[in-house]
């Protein structure tokens, strides 16, 4: 039987997410890469490995036809719309080909039709013109898998090996959040943390570390009051439903490598508190997952690198290991 298909959505023309995808699909036989098909632009595609140097075929098909089609040419879903092949020069006319290739990977690895979605990075700022209200896919992912009904709240993790690490809040501006960080919101992350540990992972009983919000976790209340009426109540709730869960911790400590070798996951309580740290020591390796949702979601840790899109320059490692990771975490299921 052919093996399912991961999706890899094809991200911002103008940034680097196609090159790696068209690289890595070159060397498809040499890294022995899991069968996986591109929801993208099929003319756009063509133009940018050309523009590469690259030589293979490309070719429109179905996500079923994928297995088959995949050792002798990139098989893609297409996407229809004004993609042009201009790297480091974004367009909104390209904007609704972007949006509607996540929305199409979305529904094929919900159908089961793909085991697993790889997305290729985004520019936000040039989807807002069509009408996209997310500030990242992790976002943008739950509504989707909600279909219309109550979303589940999406959880994000960069992981490299034993390190991973969890923004509480995600996406919103430093000032807002003390006000976004409650203590459900705190509770509500580490469940979910433990739970796809266990079961996506197969970490039986994960060990999570949370960090503080403020300076030496709040130093008693002096620095401070949200480490002491906000996150360690919520420390103390995941305890009671004996998740294994300790804090809060000084954050600035808390990823020293003999220090966050004792826990399977750091929940930070802000986007750059979690992500300096893990991209610091493994930006082209660690592996963006999206954790809370019905399907696999996995993707690089880095952005659309307008400054290296069309060169061939770029490091590939950290969409390779988010290839790796996400057929992994869907064996099962291939
Ligand atoms: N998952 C996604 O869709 C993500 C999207 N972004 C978006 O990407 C855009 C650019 O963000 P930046 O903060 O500039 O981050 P970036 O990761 O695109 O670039 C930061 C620096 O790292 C370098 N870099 C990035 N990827 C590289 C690679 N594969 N190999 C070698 N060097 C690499 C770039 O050349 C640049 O110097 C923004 O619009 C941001 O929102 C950022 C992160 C994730
Ligand atoms: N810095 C990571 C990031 O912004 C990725 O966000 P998302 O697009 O995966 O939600």
């Amino acid at each position: 039987m052919m093996s399912k298909p991961l999706a890899i959505s094809m991200g911002e023309p103008a940034g680097i997410g196609p090159d790696l995808i068209l690289s890595l699909y070159a060397r498809r036989v040499e890294l022995n890469l899991p069968v996986f098909c591109v929801f993208g632009h099929v003319e756009f595609l063509k133009a940018r490995a050309q523009r590469l140097g690259l030589s293979f075929d490309i070719v429109a098909t179905s996500a079923a036809e994928a297995g088959a089609v995949f050792a002798g040419a990139l098989p893609v879903m297409p996407v229809e719309g004004l993609v042009s092949d201009h790297p480091g020069k974004a367009s909104p006319l390209a904007a609704h080909a972007v949006i509607q290739s996540i929305a199409d990977a979305v529904e094929a690895t919900l159908a089961g039709t793909c085991r697993g979605l790889v997305t290729a990075p985004i520019n936000k700022a040039s989807l807002y013109h069509a009408g996209f209200k997310h500030p990242g896919h992790t976002e943008f992912l739950a509504e989707l898998c909600a279909g219309g009904g109550v979303q589940k709240l999406p959880v994000m993790m960069l992981a490299h090996g034993g390190l991973r690490a969890v923004p509480v809040t995600i996406h919103v501006p430093i000032k807002d959040v003390p006000r976004l960080l409650t203590k459900e919101l705190i509770v509500e992350t580490g469940r979910i943390v433990a739970h796809d540990l266990k079961q996506r992972f197969g970490i039986a009983n994960p060990r999570i570390a949370i960090a503080g919000l403020n300076p030496h976790a709040g130093e008693g209340g002096a620095i401070g009051r949200e480490d002491l009426e906000i996150v360690a109540p919520a420390v103390a709730e995941l305890q009671f439903e004996l998740i294994d869960a300790v804090g809060p911790l000084p954050a600035d400590t808390l990823f020293y490598p003999a220090h966050w070798a004792n826990y399977d996951a750091v929940l930070a309580m802000y986007h750059d508190q979690a992500l300096i740290p893990i991209k610091t020591v493994a930006f082209e390796d660690a592996v963006n997952v999206t954790l809370g949702l019905p399907i696999v979601r996995t993707s690089p840790d880095h952005g659309t690198a307008f400054d290296l899109a069309g060169t061939g320059k770029g490091s590939n490692k950290s969409f390779l290991a988010a290839i790796r990771m996400a057929d992994a975490m869907t064996a099962q299921a291939a």
